[in-house]
């Protein structure tokens, strides 16, 4: 597939980590600007870190890296180094996830984090004609009370954060764990997604579903181990928000020529593309895309109706949807 096919295909990003796109040059400058000694020589030894047995064996490292991120600026360019490459990609909207624990807890103020990311967004919106939604997403190797805390601190924020999500450490951390401060999330309007079948197994997505009552599911490439569970995602439309590169790097997969994405695609899920933390998994939407055209044989007509779920399962309104979605499938 030309690459120029994938490049003007206008894409939505509904799985994105703005820590997880901090690139390893930027990661120096911020550790200059703000003194702090890194444990590496250079960025070519940051890169050599990034090799991952598992989900954890990248955590342990993306919470370390994020310790760079101090004040509102770091968290603006950190931003605008993402919707920089949105431009790139041709990505025209994007629904990105903060994980404000990840700064609360090393003393960073809740609202200098928004601060940073939320200007960026504007811009963008000004300057890039880039359009999107924030995303708080709660730790959930974390205690629920430190979750409630954070609910707390965005309620004043409301108009600027669209949902909740649940991320960080999946195994031992089933949603039911979290099922009383997701009610009290939607109780004040925030729309609720979470991580669940990415390691962890089939029933951690029914939770996701049937306790937490999400809006999408992130990762849920195990639901087909489940027919039942399939067969529902299927007649519901619940959209799967799926990494092909992030599940490659974290052994979700062997290869990329192993992965689930258009085989449910085909079954008539609405899974989408995306780059979950792309500086840490080798590849913004454009490289995944191309992964799955190299990799997957993928059509022009798959990838139209990949890039046509993203609007659909978007939190754009229903006009929008619409428009983004017909000119994806090359019928606007
Ligand atoms: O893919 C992920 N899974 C869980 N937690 C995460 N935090 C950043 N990326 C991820
Ligand atoms: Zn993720």
């Amino acid at each position: 597939m030309d690459i120029s096919f994938i490049r003007n295909l206008p894409k939505a990003e509904l799985h994105l980590h703005i820590e997880g796109t901090l690139e390893p040059e930027l990661m120096v400058v911020l550790a200059e600007r703000n003194g702090i000694a890194l444990p590496y020589k250079d960025t070519e030894a940051i890169r050599q870190a990034y090799q991952f047995t598992n989900l954890q064996s990248f955590l342990d490292i993306y919470y370390a890296g994020a310790g760079v991120l101090q004040t509102a600026r770091d968290f603006y360019d950190l931003t605008w180094a993402y919707l920089e490459r949105c431009k790139e990609d041709n990505v025209v909207h994007t629904e990105i996830f903060f994980d404000p624990q990840t700064h609360t807890e090393r003393g960073i103020a809740f609202d200098t984090v928004l601060e940073g990311i939320d200007k960026a967004l504007e811009d963008a919106r000004e300057k890039l004609g880039i359009t999107s939604h924030l995303i708080m997403s709660f730790l959930r190797h974390l205690p629920e009370e430190s979750a409630f805390e954070t609910l707390e601190a965005a309620l004043p924020h409301k108009d600027r954060i669209i949902g909740v999500g649940l991320d960080s450490s999946e195994a031992g951390f089933p949603p039911e764990m979290f099922e009383r401060v997701f009610e009290k999330a939607r109780q004040e309007g925030f729309i609720p997604v979470a991580h669940a079948g990415e390691e962890g197994p089939p029933a951690y997505i029914y939770q996701a579903l049937d306790l937490l009552k999400v809006a999408r599911i992130d990762h849920g490439v195990r639901a087909v181990e489940d027919p039942a569970l399939m067969a529902r995602l299927i007649s519901e439309r619940m959209p799967l928000t799926v990494c092909p590169f992030s599940n490659v790097k974290l052994k979700v997969f062997e290869t990329l020529a192993d992965h689930n994405i258009l085989a449910m695609l085909d079954q008539g899920a609405c899974v989408t593309v995306n780059s979950d933390d792309p500086a840490y998994f080798g590849g913004y939407m454009n490289a995944n895309f191309q992964g799955l055209a190299q990799d997957l044989n993928m059509t022009e007509a798959q990838a139209r109706r990949l890039a046509a779920n993203s609007f659909e399962a978007s939190f754009l309104p229903e006009a929008e949807k619409r428009a983004w979605m017909a000119r994806a499938l090359g019928e606007g």
